[in-house]
């Protein structure tokens, strides 16, 4: 069921902190507290790629400290759980969060928990300061060499539920020279539309080509033996910000 059903099965998805959201730039607040981010990713804890059937991910071991984020917003360190991407069915749209009303090609998110207070992921996805996100634009131009090594994997889990061993695999590789960022509390963009993110999202962009952008819509969003289906989009559009602020290091 699309974006527009979810509300009658996760009343929380007319909350007042849901993601993603229009980022006005110029209602954006300095913060001169706010931290260098400091992303320190284990490569061997990379483990499976997986098609679930709404996005490719690839999922880390997170039974111990061995890729955390830390600085920035957050208090403590946040474990690496998963990375994962958001598209649409063109060039034009694709992204989550916009800036000044403008949406990129696809948008990557690095998905963290909160592992110095609570003992396990699903456990901290239902606390206000449970997870961090970090999200990073993906503009369209050239090809990205460093995303060829996700694309080029795409083919052998084209249906709902494959997945292939991915090891060896540091996301720092896809992050962009500045570590800029803006940052804001908001929820997870697909159910349960949980309100336990503290979103952190990268100024600059760093980029991808059409052919990788097609390459994502080629996944299907069915399984074995069902009609197949592309996955032409799975981006949520923008919520209300409900007075919330958005601040910049
Ligand atoms: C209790 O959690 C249920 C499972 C949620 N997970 C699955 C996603 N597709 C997903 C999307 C996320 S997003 N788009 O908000 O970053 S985070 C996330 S996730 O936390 O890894
Ligand atoms: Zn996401």
């Amino acid at each position: 069921m699309g974006p527009s059903h979810w509300k009658e099965v996760f009343p929380i998805a007319n909350g007042d902190r849901q993601s993603p959201i229009d980022i006005k730039t110029q209602e954006t607040k300095y913060d001169p507290t706010l931290r260098p981010l400091r992303p320190n990713y284990d490569p061997s804890s990379a483990k499976v790629i997986l098609n679930n059937g709404h996005s490719t991910s690839v999922e880390f071991d997170d039974t111990e400290n061995k890729s955390v984020l830390s600085g920035g917003p957050l208090t403590g360190n946040y474990r690496l759980r998963q990375i994962h991407f958001h598209w649409g069915p063109s060039d034009e749209i694709g992204s989550e969060h916009a800036v000044d009303g403008t949406k990129f090609a696809s948008e990557l998110h690095i998905v963290h928990w909160n592992a110095d207070k609570y003992s396990n992921f699903v456990e901290a996805a239902r606390q206000a300061d449970g997870l961090a996100v970090m999200a990073v634009f993906l503009k369209v131009g050239e090809c990205n060499s460093q995303l060829q090594k996700i694309t080029d994997h795409l083919d052998a889990i084209k249906i709902k539920g494959k997945q292939h061993r991915f090891t060896n695999f540091d996301p720092s590789c896809l992050l962009p020279k500045s570590l800029d960022y803006w940052t804001y509390l908001g929820s997870l963009t697909v159910p349960p539309l949980l309100e336990s993110v503290i979103w952190i999202i990268l100024r600059e962009p760093i980029s991808v080509c059409s052919e990788q952008l097609a390459k994502f819509r080629n996944l299907l969003c069915t399984g074995e033996g069902e009609k197949a289906f592309c996955m032409l989009k799975n981006f949520r559009p923008p919520q209300p910000l409900r007075g919330r602020e958005v601040r910049r290091n």
